[in-house]
């Protein structure tokens, strides 16, 4: 059985993914923190205490209007630096073009499709695409419509994917990102995000690793 490290920003969403996953002896679910760099860290120190097969970032994110609704379950295509770069005269030039490496990590194909298909028949809104990772939470439709713009493909933000992904691909290790769409990204409102909806769906994100990976 594949041995699996499940990296969730906070408590919450942590124990969420464990009340779907139950007593399972294969898999560990692990805080990494907030934001990419204390993810990267606390995943690449994670993966020191077993022989892991593979890497997961899990939690709640925003979905960018239009391709994306709150409740909807997000299944990582890639998973994207959306502000690792620099800006050059109104353009932004991501660290690829820049020569410092990439500001990408392709998921796991066989894994996202095995989840997307079984939350599917689970009743869950699957949408497959680009999850972006940013230090700073979008607070405006204009960055938003920047991002979607600068990133075609990409249907969610969250502020863990890529520090994860970096510290599984330090092991080459196969990573996916899986998100609950607990608010829409532009102006900051936090009343109307809804984490319990969120969490909720994180629940049955664990119960179909479980289906899955044990
Ligand atoms: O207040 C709570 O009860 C609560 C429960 C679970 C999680 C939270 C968080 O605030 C988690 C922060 C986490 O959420 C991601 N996130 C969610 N929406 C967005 C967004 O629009 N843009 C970027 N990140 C988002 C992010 O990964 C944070 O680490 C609160």
């Amino acid at each position: 059985m594949a041995k699996i490290l499940i990296m969730t920003a906070v408590e919450a969403e942590k124990e969420a993914v464990e009340r779907g996953i139950g007593e399972v002896e294969n898999i560990n679910v692990e805080i990494a923190g907030v934001g990419p760099a204390q993810a990267a860290a606390r995943t690449a120190f994670a993966l020191t205490s077993d022989n892991y097969d593979m890497v997961m970032s899990i939690g709640i994110g925003g979905g960018f209007k239009n391709r994306a609704e709150i409740g909807d379950i997000m299944i990582s295509e890639r998973l994207v630096a959306g502000d690792l770069g620099a800006e050059s005269k109104g353009s932004f030039l991501p660290i690829d073009e820049l020569g410092f490496g990439s500001n990408e990590i392709v998921a796991d194909a066989t894994s996202a499709e095995q989840m997307a298909k079984k939350l599917t028949e689970k009743g869950e809104k699957v949408r497959t695409g680009a999850v972006l990772t940013l230090s700073t939470v979008t607070g405006t439709e204009e960055t938003a419509t920047m991002l979607v713009q600068r990133f075609t493909d990409a249907c969610a933000e969250a502020m863990e994917g890529f520090g994860v992904a970096s510290a599984a691909a330090e092991k080459d290790l196969p990573v996916l990102e899986v998100r609950s769409i607990s608010n829409l990204i532009g102006p900051r409102e936090k009343e109307n995000w809804n984490i319990k909806e969120a969490l909720a769906t994180l629940e049955k994100a664990g119960l179909a690793i479980k289906e899955l990976f044990t």
